[in-house]
């Protein structure tokens, strides 16, 4: 009998999980797996969690939380020889991750989306010994992902990031960094970089057209230094997608890049802080086998 471990956030989201887990527990049953839930107790758990059931040769491993969770599930899994298949159930206040794989925030129906069984292979980021499955970057602003706590983006959404992010402006400095890919080495004072797996980024759908999850290769995206006027046209650029041949933006595809940092900046690893650069970030083709919705492209 194939067995299906559910490793959950209780506290993810508004704590919808919890109730439901009795009926996801009884559909995965019905669908002919044997099903247990580990709760999370506190950061970093979930890792464990995903370790252990690795150990354990679990067939299916299920994450249910925010991105947070899913991204620690990843990083359990990622590491391993044998990695189980894996659902995600989104029940965060942001779920890139999911939105990314177009699974949809009602929990029953992206249980539905397992015990249909389609599944298909993903490219999972790495960067050092962690790794992520939507977008990893550096530069003052990314930091807006975890400056705005969570409560407000529960009431506003995406409004938040935007009204924290014009709070932000003021503090926004250049970084003296040397990035390399392929053959080229690029040393530049930049405002941002971001290396993208998925097109599926904060809501920015257009940000990284090109990238597709499951081809080897990321969308790496660097902004060259700008003063703050310049800084908001090219956001807004952004949302049209328009900026990719703004002469501020260096925009390419590749598998692999190392960014080498002259004084201190922080990594964004899914939306969450990911330790210090430098890093070499690498595109491991078709990681993951997860399960997606059957129109998935
Ligand atoms: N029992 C727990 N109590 C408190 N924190 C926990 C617990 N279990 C896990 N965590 C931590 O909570 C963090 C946030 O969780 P998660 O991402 O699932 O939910 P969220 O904050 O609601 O959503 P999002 O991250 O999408 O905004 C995780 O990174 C995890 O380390």
């Amino acid at each position: 009998m194939k067995r299906a471990r559910i490793i959950y956030n209780p506290t993810s989201g508004r704590e919808a999980f919890k109730k439901e887990l009795p009926n996801v527990l009884q559909k995965l049953e019905q669908a002919g797996y044997e099903a247990s839930a580990h709760a999370t107790t506190c950061e970093g758990d979930a890792i464990d969690a995903a370790r252990i059931a690795v150990e354990r040769r679990y067939e299916v491993v299920i994450a249910a939380g925010g991105d947070g969770t899913i991204n620690e599930v990843i990083n359990g899994l990622a590491e391993q020889s044998y990695r189980p298949k894996l659902g995600i159930i989104p029940v965060g206040t942001t779920n890139d991750l999911a939105r990314a794989i177009h699974v949809p925030r009602n929990i029953q129906a992206a249980v539905d989306i397992i015990v249909q069984n389609n599944t298909r292979n993903l490219d999972v980021g790495r960067v050092n010994d962690k790794y992520f499955i939507n977008i990893a970057g550096g530069g003052k602003i990314t930091e807006l992902t975890y400056e705005v706590p969570s409560k407000m983006k529960t009431v506003l959404g995406q409004l938040a990031y935007y009204l924290k992010g014009m709070e932000m402006l003021p503090s926004i400095r250049p970084s003296k960094v040397k990035i390399s890919f392929d053959d080229q080495v690029i040393e530049e004072e930049i405002m941002l970089f971001l290396v993208s797996n998925s097109n599926s980024v904060g809501g920015f759908e257009k940000l990284a057209p090109e990238a597709r999850m499951d081809d080897g290769l990321f969308d790496l995206l660097i902004l060259k230094k700008t003063n703050i006027a310049e800084f908001i046209r090219i956001v807004t650029l952004v949302l049209r997608g328009n900026h990719l041949d703004n002469d501020k933006v260096i925009y390419t595809r590749t598998n692999s890049v190392s960014v080498e940092t002259e004084e201190k900046m922080q990594l964004n690893l899914d939306g969450e802080f990911g330790g210090l650069l430098p890093g070499k970030f690498v595109n491991l083709y078709q990681h993951i086998e997860f399960f997606v919705p059957e129109d998935f492209k």
